[in-house]
């Protein structure tokens, strides 16, 4: 069972107008709602390829209400620990550009981590623990390195999807997958990553130096770039038009997932995530069904020489 946690849920507000002009009335073309955060995305897109989740986290409110409904309607299993603050609101603008404001999110009380705790103990041996998104600021900064530890002793697998400060704890762990964009591995770094070139450089290097199965640098347009103990793999996607790269990092996780869940092999499980990712790039909302298998024989992998 794969058990996707997702600490800060969001409502992605997408709001789409031609021209914004700051500190005046703009009016929208077009908006949507939409059930977010990093972990619930990948529940979504693992539905989407047969593969069934549990999705816990803490929600509360009338924007957790919808989150939960989304995911109801969708069959998708949930298990969140309500809390009485209500699960953030994301605004993801829409213009030539895409600009995003994400909310802090809710109070968590020490009580309600704690029962997150003894939620995720309950899952062991088979079983994969993602971790994704920001925490709350309320709660404790290395929560995601005790539940990694938690779960490693319990023989789980761990997958990390998540900004530097918060993942750095969890790194002491042996880690199944992480999945940096190329900024942020530039971030862990200490430098800066324009081109795949750079990414298999620097990314060989960060993936020499830790306890992690597969290192999954996503380059957005540019593909990504997966480091295997044994290979290094680069993928090109598809062209298309960028239509909302929102979730685009969740889907490439959830597809890496799917296929090593299917039983695959890493790089078809690599072709499949890709294909994720842009379904969803080229898409309003995440990736569905039709269009992840539509992306899929567009998808180029290529190994590099070790
Ligand atoms: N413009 C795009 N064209 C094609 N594929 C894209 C595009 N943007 C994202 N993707 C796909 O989604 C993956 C993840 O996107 P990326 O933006 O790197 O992640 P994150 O959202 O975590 O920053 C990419 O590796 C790629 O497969
Ligand atoms: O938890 P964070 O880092 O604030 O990010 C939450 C946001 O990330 C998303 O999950 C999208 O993530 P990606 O674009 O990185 O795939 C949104 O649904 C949500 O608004």
């Amino acid at each position: 069972m794969i058990l996707t946690v997702t600490l800060n849920p969001s409502v992605d507000y997408v709001v789409r107008l031609e021209k914004f002009s700051e500190g005046n009335l703009n009016r929208t073309d077009q908006t949507a709602f939409y059930a977010g955060g990093k972990g619930i995305n990948v529940s979504q897109v693992l539905k989407e390829l047969d593969v069934s989740s549990t999705a816990t986290g803490f929600t509360g409110g009338f924007s957790g209400h919808f989150i939960e409904d989304t995911l109801s309607e969708k069959d998708i299993k949930a298990d969140f620990i309500h809390v009485d603050d209500h699960s953030r609101i994301n605004i993801k603008l829409k213009t030539d550009d895409e600009t995003e404001i994400n909310a802090a999110g809710p109070v968590i009380s020490p009580e309600k981590v704690n029962e997150l705790i003894s939620l995720v103990s309950r899952y062991g041996n088979g079983d994969t623990l993602v971790l994704a998104g920001s925490i709350p600021s309320s709660v404790e900064r290395d929560l995601y390195g005790k539940l990694a530890e938690a779960a490693h002793q319990n023989g789980m697998q761990i997958v990390i999807d998540s900004e530097k400060s918060l993942l750095e704890p969890a790194l002491r762990t042996p880690l199944t997958l992480i999945k940096p964009n190329h900024k942020e591995l530039g971030g862990y770094i200490g430098c800066n990553i324009h081109t795949v070139e750079e990414a298999v450089q620097y990314g060989r290097d960060f993936y020499s130096q830790h306890d992690i199965e597969y290192l999954m640098v996503s380059m957005a347009g540019d593909g990504a770039v997966l480091f295997t103990k044994d290979d290094t793999w680069i993928a090109t996607p598809p062209k298309g038009e960028l239509l909302n790269s929102v979730g685009a990092g969740d889907s490439s996780v959830a597809g890496f997932l799917a296929g090593l869940e299917k039983g695959l092999s890493v790089k078809e499980s690599f072709a499949l995530s890709m294909a994720c990712g842009a379904a969803t790039a080229f898409s309003e909302g995440l990736a569905v069904k039709e269009d992840i298998y539509h992306y899929l024989p567009l998808v180029q992998i290529r190994g590099l020489a070790q």
